[in-house]
């Protein structure tokens, strides 16, 4: 019988989980925006792991095969990208999808609903972006903020159950809750602070993240981006307390995240099943 997930269950997973990306240091090769180049491969570095921001379509048949984990980001796609984007996530494998602002143009909304057909494990949106990409329409409705989100977690719940069924990636809509499902199960993610929607790209940071974490164990997608979500929003949390606004939050999330121990991941992660 499965063990049962109790929140101390879930506490003891984010430090296994942390603790293997430190050990093993995966490779994650990141194809993102040029907006999160650094604090994506920041937030990987201090977390343990070992980013390559390469998305060169020549490199990739070498480089791409030898990673334990792909992260592609089309919050600033042009169509020289998109080639090295299929190429990369055609290449066996676990990837992430970040679908920054997927409604922004038919282009765009065609291009991940491309790269979803090529079986992501995870896609971590915000709310807006989730709802979009589970219903394939684009910026026609009046309430699009281009990468922000107009709406609430909560509101995408049904839409991400829906997209993780008919993809079979798991799907996490972060915002104040994040939620991960994997179409059945659903988890919630409490950790965080609102300072973190002022800083520019900390929603590619925690997608580099989850990659990281299903590179260090592959075998349970929707662990992997539940405690990677919980600890990226606990670092928040501990570098709010240091943080006078976004930049120096920004420097004290990365701070806290490499510096987090045993003892505050398991009594600071807030995951729940929810029922
Ligand atoms: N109101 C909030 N309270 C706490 N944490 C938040 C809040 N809004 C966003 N976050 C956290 O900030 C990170 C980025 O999420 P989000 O802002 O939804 O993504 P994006 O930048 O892609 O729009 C996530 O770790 C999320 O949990
Ligand atoms: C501002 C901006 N423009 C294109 S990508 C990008 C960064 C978006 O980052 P996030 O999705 O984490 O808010
Ligand atoms: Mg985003």
């Amino acid at each position: 019988m499965d063990e049962e997930r109790t929140e101390a269950w879930w506490a003891r997973r984010a430090w296994a989980l942390l603790s293997a990306v430190r050990e093993r240091a995966p490779l994650v090769q990141c194809i993102t925006n040029l907006v999160s180049l650094d604090i994506a491969a920041n937030a990987l570095t201090a977390a343990g792991a070992s980013p390559a921001m390469l998305h060169c379509l020549r490199e990739i048949p070498d480089f791409t095969p030898r990673c334990d984990a792909v992260y592609i980001n089309v919050g600033t796609l042009s169509e020289d990208w998109l080639p090295s984007m299929r190429a990369a996530a055609s290449a066996d494998r676990p990837w992430v999808l970040d679908p920054v602002a997927v409604a922004a143009s038919g282009f765009r909304m065609e291009a991940c609903l491309q790269l979803l057909a090529l079986r992501p494990a995870v896609v971590r949106g915000n709310a807006s972006e989730i709802l979009a990409l589970a219903s394939s329409s684009d910026s026609s409705s009046s309430s699009f903020k281009g990468v922000d989100s107009s709406h609430d977690s909560g509101e995408a719940l049904q839409a991400a159950k829906a997209l993780a069924r008919s993809s079979g990636a798991v799907v996490a809509v972060s915002g104040a809750v994040d939620f991960i499902t994997d179409g059945e199960q659903v988890v919630s993610a409490s950790n965080g602070v609102p300072m973190m929607q002022k800083i520019t790209a900390t929603g590619c940071a925690v997608t580099a993240l989850i990659a990281a974490f299903v590179g260090a164990d592959p075998s349970d997608a929707l662990a992997a981006a539940a405690c990677a979500l919980a600890i990226f929003g606990l670092a928040g949390e501990i570098g709010m307390e240091s943080a006078k606004g976004p930049a120096s939050l920004r420097m004290h999330l990365i701070d806290a995240l490499y510096g987090l121990d045993e003892q505050t991941v398991t009594s600071g992660v807030k995951i729940a099943l929810v029922p």
